[in-house]
């Protein structure tokens, strides 16, 4: 390979640097790969001289396949290098060392100052070239010597490290790495890496599960006969063409796999999905195992109509005409949400939002609110907090703010005394008076479902000519992948923050009794527990991964969960109702409700809401969850 003249500032050199310069590091003649990753290290902003500060997270899976393949041929290699001067590392797909050998006891503080070390990672963009990160941009065999290392604190070491391919999937699972000091160099160390890579590699194809190779297969055979975007699916992995992976994003994927789950449940071959790009018709083909056990689906997608509009990273996003953007979701609940509210923004009306605790009540009445025109003051009261505003007062300021043209909402009215409440709906009926209609605001009223009967509902909303009910977030779990940068980027302050694949789905998993306001407590907490970055399922709390990680589901299980969640979203939650519709007894709907993980607030009232830990919706991908805490 010919050498390049630079430095590692990730400049070519043309004139010389005194050594002593910190950022001006001595001039080298450096191989092309290694100059190409010093300036991948420079983009990222990594200077030589940087300190190791490497992101350090010792909770991997010490269960992985990765792990279980490696570790006996490493422990061959490792006695046969016993009495020398060299370590081995290996380390995931992260560039995270996930174990290590170390020969002779001097090279232990060696490795200890240059952090190399289990829980470590050593991805380029945090300790520039290296014998692990750059072999992951590489995806090749690569050695880096000494000098060749673009921070200082790995200058004293010299390495080499050989990706170690899944053979079934043909990606990159890890790194095998020797590491020793920078002059004990040895050019057979490559060929006896090599070695025990293709003995691990063997391993990780005898532990690949029927499932992926049955839906390998199938995606490979399926890559042959269709030229559009495709994706192999089961919980382990994601499969997809070069059309799939240059068009989808992670929400994308997140949402196909939402929606192949359904489909899955239905029994359909077909369905619509909104994604990024605009609306595909997407296919499912069932994968089974030679032994009929189901292995994934692969999906087709053909584009139906392309999205114009531009719509940053949200593909549901998309500002109206108004220019005001519509709350994160693309479900058909939530359309017809939106929608509905789009339409009452065109009347005066008083209106009504019910719906379990935190499922975005308020978050809508304040974007009825901003749709309406003409554009008012916004008051807003909360009658459940009278250290506020004491019901009586409450409702005469919320008739003053009305009468001075401002729209009021009154949060949760079920708190109001029965006088008070009384008061509410005369406000409600007169409202707005037909001769000042163009200058008085509009009435909004928020109350929980949960705590009142249906009887109190019927009475308390009587007044109000318009109802909407918001469905609990179990209805659609499909648009957590759309809130989700919303509540991220409202809690860091900037979109800086994402969730991985396997974290949404995880998401997704969840029944979440508590609404999004408790998906935004738990996004909170995940936030706090990363780098800021991205979210991956180990830092969810651990309240989320155990909902995540219930039993599956029977398809028959699933199917009757789907009939009374449709049944109970058809009669306004009226438990009465639904059991009568559905004949059975009251009784056994609230078992069957409880049973099936069916997410309502009273279940969170009576405190039932860890007996719905042990029911599912889907398992979590073996290879990617994040260990339980
Ligand atoms: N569509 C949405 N997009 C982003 N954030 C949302 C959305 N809906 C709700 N939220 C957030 O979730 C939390 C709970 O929402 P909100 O206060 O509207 O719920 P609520 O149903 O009115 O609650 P309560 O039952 O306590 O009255 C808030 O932090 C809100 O900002």
């Amino acid at each position: 390979m010919e050498p390049t003249s630079v430095a590692p500032g990730g400049r070519a050199s043309g004139g010389t640097a005194t050594p002593e310069a910190r950022h001006e590091p001595p001039q080298l003649s450096v191989r092309a790969e290694i100059a190409l990753s010093w300036r991948r290290s420079a983009a990222c902003g990594i200077t030589p001289d940087k300190k190791a500060e490497l992101p350090y997270d010792p909770d991997f899976d010490s269960d992985s396949r990765l792990l279980k393949a490696a570790t006996p041929v490493v422990e061959r290699l490792a006695s046969s290098l016993a009495d020398t001067s060299t370590s081995i590392l290996l380390a995931d797909r992260q560039a995270r060392i996930v174990r290590r050998w170390v020969g002779e006891k001097p090279l232990y503080s060696a490795l200890d100052n240059a952090h190399a070390a289990p829980g470590f990672a050593f991805a380029e963009e945090y300790a520039g070239t290296n014998g692990l990160g750059t072999v992951l941009e590489e995806a090749r065999t690569v050695a880096v010597r000494g000098e060749e290392h673009y921070a200082d604190f790995l200058r004293h070491l010299s390495c080499v490290g050989v990706p170690i391919h899944n053979p079934v999937t043909r990606a990159v699972e890890g790194v095998l790495d020797i590491t020793c000091l920078a002059d004990d160099y040895n050019p057979l160390i490559p060929a006896l890496l090599s070695e025990s890579v293709q003995h691990i590699e063997t391993r990780l194809s005898h532990l690949s599960s029927p499932a992926d190779v049955a839906l390998v297969e199938a995606f490979t055979r399926a890559r042959r006969l269709h030229r559009g975007a495709i994706l192999g699916l089961n919980p382990n992995m994601i499969l997809t063409n070069p059309i799939a992976s240059g068009n989808l994003t992670p929400h994308d994927q997140a949402v196909l796999w939402d929606a192949s789950t359904q489909l899955a449940r239905t029994q359909r071959s077909e369905v619509s999905v909104d994604l990024t790009h605009g609306r595909y018709r997407v296919r499912c083909e069932p994968v089974t195992t030679g032994s009929h056990h189901p292995a994934g689906v692969v999906l087709y997608l053909d584009p139906i109509r392309p999205r114009h509009v531009s719509t940053g990273s949200h593909p549901s996003v998309t500002a109206t005409s108004t220019g005001i953007t519509p709350p994160a979701g693309r479900s058909p609940q939530w359309r017809r949400i939106t929608t509905r509210i789009q339409e009452l923004a065109q009347l005066p009306d008083p209106v009504a939002i019910t719906g379990e605790p935190g499922s975005g009540k308020l978050y809508l009445a304040k974007y009825l609110h901003e749709l309406s025109s003409p554009a008012r003051g916004l008051r807003v009261f909360n009658a459940a907090d009278p250290t506020e505003t004491a019901p009586k007062n409450l409702i005469i300021r919320a008739n003053e703010t009305l009468g001075q043209g401002d729209n009021v909402i009154v949060r949760r009215i079920e708190y109001l005394p029965t006088q008070a409440q009384a008061q509410l709906r005369a406000l409600a009926a007169t409202s707005p008076h037909p001769t000042s209609a163009s200058t008085t605001g509009r009435l909004i009223v928020t109350a929980q479902t949960t705590t009142h009967t249906n009887e109190w509902l019927e009475q308390a909303l009587a007044s109000y000519p318009h109802h909407l009910w918001v469905p609990p977030l179990a209805q659609h779990t499909e648009d957590i992948a759309d809130l989700t940068p919303v509540l991220l980027t409202e809690l860091a302050g900037q979109p800086t923050a994402h969730c991985s694949l396997p974290t949404l789905q995880a998401l997704m998993r969840s029944p979440w009794p508590g609404n999004i306001a408790e998906l935004r407590d738990a996004l909170a907490a995940a936030l706090n527990a990363s780098d800021g970055q991205e979210i991956q399922p180990h830092h969810l709390p651990t309240w989320v991964l155990k909902r995540a990680h219930q039993r599956q589901l029977s398809v028959m299980d699933q199917s009757e969960r789907e009939l009374i969640i449709e049944t109970l979203a058809s009669v306004g939650n009226n438990r009465t109702q639904a059991a009568r519709i559905l004949g059975i007894g009251r009784a056994t709907l609230y078992r069957k409700i409880r049973t099936l993980g069916i997410s309502t607030a009273q279940e969170l009232q009576m405190g039932l809401s860890d007996q719905l830990i042990g029911q599912s919706h889907c398992q979590v991908s073996r290879d990617r969850r994040g260990p339980a805490r």
